[in-house]
């Protein structure tokens, strides 16, 4: 290894060069943006053009300063290094190209070239002879060093990189940054897997499942552009304080083309304005409600009782009745969509009707035909009605008969009560739906008319969704692939997986692969320790965390005064860098922050973007996902009995933080916390 100051002089000429090439690139996407129209075959790749070069155009003129590379790869003269031999590359979070006709002066970190940054090691040094790293500062961002590996010569550093360390345990101020300097190989892998490929991702709190997500995101973009802006990504995560705190690393890698939103708001844009107890949600929650859906929504096929008799002119038309019934049910056998199923039927009869007439020698022309199917239309409504989704769940849930009969031998009767609502509204459009209802009017629209696919979907948080919400999903990405983020350990819903197989086989890729991250980058050595000692206590089958850091903090405090030693542990952390938290159980919370408040010390909601504050508020329910530098949990018996799997609640909580870790209790520690 070398850290070097040789050498430093040259690189930052070369920076010199990288940002005079971007001013170059800037003026050549505001004259694009220009003529784009002219450019894109059509109006919608004209708009998408158009939105890509502003995007362009406005990200690097604010940030012209920024990093323009953060490592260097020296080809060897070996035949290992083949086409690339002798040559150097420098690796950025873009590309920036160089004068006309000479060769780019930073590749894209996506590109395939760029591979060989993240997975050359002294093994394998993939033709490298070194690599070099660049070490930035912040605000204003500049150029401070650089470390090599003559990975050439055997000589690597791996994590023992001083570049790499300081950027992993660098304090976290504002919302989640990319990691494109420093993915570890194992990342790698997972961010550059084939679009054709589903993967699941089981990985302990902070081994870097959300940071492979989102840069899978961007690289299946940059690899498969044409494909993706047309079919789209799909990212969802478990809350809106979770979409804000990640919503800004895609823009920052100049993909600004994807959806990023929650399940719930995708099904519902509007919020539930209904809520379920438990027993409710856990049934309707259930996969078993896929067939009582179907059964509910089927069961509104009528059979034909009589011929169809259609006058026309000095003819009357008759279809037997024999004859529609074998209509409607060749229709039914093949399993298409009901919506379609209707269609199907009406053309069908309107077919015979046309045969007949043919037979009589007329020709049916258009208009003869849209006046068939008028006609045709109080048969049509009474043996394939036009339904409403909200409709069809409503008349379930609403109608104990109507549930009874399509739940016969599915639900038990003490299932059907849960579910039933106790005052029915007047009508399906009044009715003060919950987000599990919404599910289930996705299941049934869905069976009325197949949903809009994306081309990839990235689930976070995926141990928590039910089958029904799993279904959704599927539906969704049928044609294209998914990744799926999650931790069985976080799982903290009444559903929540115990195994990963069932639910790969609920979103629709039972052979999908199941790769385990285990190094954790968040979370100190010390809390890594805690928390794997709590693990033993939530039965599920998981491999353990190693952390990659060997700093951090953690102090287990017991106290009589839980609201002072709050307050005294948010002043002490205060005295360090970074973000704070105050985690406690939801209907605890609200008597800390006052407390904190009391004491002159400002105080922030979870999401309230628009306040100055250090320190946040954060309710153990919406804990997950999150972290910050200096975590304050109080009383963490009090998170383990909120709710059923309340200790998984508190293992996500212990694990948001990436500095240091009070935890605080006036009450005995629960078990596997204790000792
Ligand atoms: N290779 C890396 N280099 C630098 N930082 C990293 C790397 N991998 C992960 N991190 C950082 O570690 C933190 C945890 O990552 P992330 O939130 O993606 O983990 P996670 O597995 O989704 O965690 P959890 O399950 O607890 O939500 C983030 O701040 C992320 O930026």
């Amino acid at each position: 290894m070398r850290v070097t100051g040789t050498g430093l002089d040259e690189e930052l000429a070369y920076l010199a060069e990288c940002r005079a090439g971007l001013r170059r690139m800037v003026e050549g996407a505001r004259l694009n943006v220009v003529v784009g129209e002219h450019v894109a075959g059509d109006r919608y790749s004209a708009e998408r053009l158009g939105r890509h070069l502003k995007s362009l155009a406005k990200e690097l003129e604010e940030e012209p300063e920024g990093p323009a590379f953060f490592g260097r790869l020296d080809f060897g003269h070996g035949p290992s290094a083949g086409d690339h031999r002798g040559q150097r590359y420098y690796v950025g979070r873009r590309h920036i190209s160089g004068e006309t006709g000479r060769p780019p002066l930073v590749i894209d970190w996506r590109a395939p070239v760029s591979r060989v940054f993240y997975q050359a090691d002294a093994r394998d040094p993939h033709g490298v002879a070194v690599r070099r790293r660049f070490g930035w500062s912040t605000r204003p961002a500049a150029l401070t060093g650089f470390e090599d590996e003559r990975l050439g010569s055997g000589e690597a550093l791996g994590t023992a990189s001083r570049i790499v360390a300081a950027e992993i345990e660098r304090p976290r101020v504002g919302p989640m940054r990319d990691i494109v300097a420093t993915i570890q190989p194992e990342q790698d892998e997972l961010v550059r897997a084939g679009l054709e490929e589903s993967i699941c991702v089981q990985g302990a709190p902070g081994t870097g499942k959300t940071a492979v997500g989102l840069h899978r995101a961007a690289y299946l973009l940059y690899t498969h552009r044409q494909r993706l802006v047309r079919s789209g990504v799909l990212i969802l995560g478990p809350n809106q304080a979770f979409l804000g705190y990640i919503s800004a690393v895609l823009p920052a890698l100049g993909e600004v083309d994807v959806e990023q939103t929650t399940l719930e708001r995708l099904l519902a844009p509007d919020p539930p304005r209904g809520t379920d107890g438990e027993a409710s949600a856990t049934v309707k929650n259930d996969v078993r409600m896929a067939r009582v859906l179907r059964r509910a929504l089927y069961e509104r096929v009528g059979r034909p009782s009589g011929p169809l008799t259609v006058p026309d002119g000095s003819y009357r038309w008759r279809v037997s009745e024999e004859r529609l019934r074998r209509v409607v049910d060749d229709t039914r056998r093949e399993a298409t969509p009901y919506g379609i199923g209707r269609e199907r039927v009406l053309s069908r009869v309107v077919g015979v009707l046309r045969e007949q007439a043919e037979s009589r020698g007329q020709t049916p022309n258009a208009a003869w035909t849209r006046k068939m199917g008028r006609a045709a239309t109080d048969f049509l409504d009474t043996v394939w009605p036009a339904v409403r989704p909200q409709e069809v769940v409503a008349g379930l849930l609403g109608d104990p008969a109507a549930l009874a009969r399509a739940a016969d031998g599915i639900l038990t009767p003490g299932e059907q009560s849960a579910i039933l609502w106790a005052r029915p509204p007047r009508s399906f459009r009044s009715a003060r739906w919950s987000a599990a209802d919404a599910v289930l009017i996705d299941e049934v629209a869905s069976l009325v008319e197949r949903p809009r696919g994306y081309g990839h979907v990235i689930v976070d948080e995926a141990q928590d969704l039910s089958a029904m919400q799993c279904r959704a999903i599927a539906r969704r990405s049928e044609h294209g692939s998914i990744t799926v983020l999650g931790d069985l350990a976080q799982g903290t819903t009444p559903w929540a997986a115990r195994d990963w197989a069932e639910q790969l086989a609920h979103l629709g890729k039972p052979g999908a692969q199941v790769v385990a991250l285990t190094t954790g980058f968040r979370v100190p050595g010390a809390v890594v320790a805690v928390a794997n000692r709590l693990l033993e206590e939530l039965a599920v089958e998981v491999p353990r965390t190693r952390s990659f850091r060997a700093d951090g903090l953690l102090r287990i405090r017991g106290t009589t005064d839980l609201r002072g030693a709050a307050v005294e542990a948010v002043r002490d952390a205060l005295g360090h860098e970074g973000s704070v938290a105050v985690i406690a159980a939801d209907g605890d919370l609200a008597v800390l922050a006052e407390a904190l408040e009391a004491a002159g010390v400002e105080v922030a909601a979870l999401g309230e973007a628009s306040s100055r504050a250090r320190v946040t508020a954060v309710p153990a329910t919406m804990a997950k996902g999150l972290e910050y530098d200096h975590v304050v949990v109080a009383e963490p018996a009090g998170i383990a009995e909120a709710e059923a799997r309340g200790l998984n609640r508190l293992y996500v909580v212990l694990t948001r933080a990436v500095s240091r870790l009070d935890v605080l209790h006036s009450r005995p520690l629960p078990a596997g916390l204790g000792d």
